[in-house]
């Protein structure tokens, strides 16, 4: 495209759940535009990478954690052009998640998932994640 200074990439990010079936969220630290908000570990897919090699590549980088992934979640457009998000479930196989690139890292369960906040462009999978987890209480009488 004229003008474009450069092309769109592929971000990747998971969900790792835990047995508990809470999702793990990280706190970004950068660019300032996004410091103190939240998201799914994960970022940019290397030209020529493998998708799930660039998902374990940056959960060892970001968490010091391997992890199993299981099946692809969802798919987002990121708010610069091009640019797209494929985020997968996935748990820890070996490993305690630490905030190696993060400044904060939350266990969330289903009823939390609003308590922290996310990157704008994650909300519909937020939404997602909160049906695929259930939501419990719904239908419960409030008391
Ligand atoms: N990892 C991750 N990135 C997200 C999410 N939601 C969202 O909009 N993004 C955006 C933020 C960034 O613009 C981009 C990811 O890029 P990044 O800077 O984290 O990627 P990276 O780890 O490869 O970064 P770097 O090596 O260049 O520092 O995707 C999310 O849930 N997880």
């Amino acid at each position: 495209m004229v003008g474009s200074v450069e092309e769109g990439r592929l971000v990747v990010a998971v969900a790792l759940i835990d047995g508990a079936r809470r999702v793990l969220a990280a706190r970004r630290v950068s660019p300032p535009s996004l410091a103190g908000m939240w998201e799914f570990p994960g970022g940019k897919v290397e030209p020529g990478e493998d998708e799930l090699a660039a998902l374990r590549r940056e959960c060892r980088e970001e968490l010091d954690v391997e992890i199993e992934v299981g099946r692809l979640f969802g798919e987002i457009a990121l708010p610069r052009p091009g640019w797209r998000m494929r985020l997968w479930l996935g748990r820890v196989a070996a490993g305690v998640p630490v905030a190696a690139e993060h400044d904060d890292l939350r266990w969330l369960g289903v009823r939390e998932l609003d308590d922290v906040p996310w990157l704008p462009a994650d909300a519909p999978l937020v939404d997602a994640l909160r049906a695929e987890l259930g939501e419990p209480g719904e239908g419960l009488p409030a008391s």
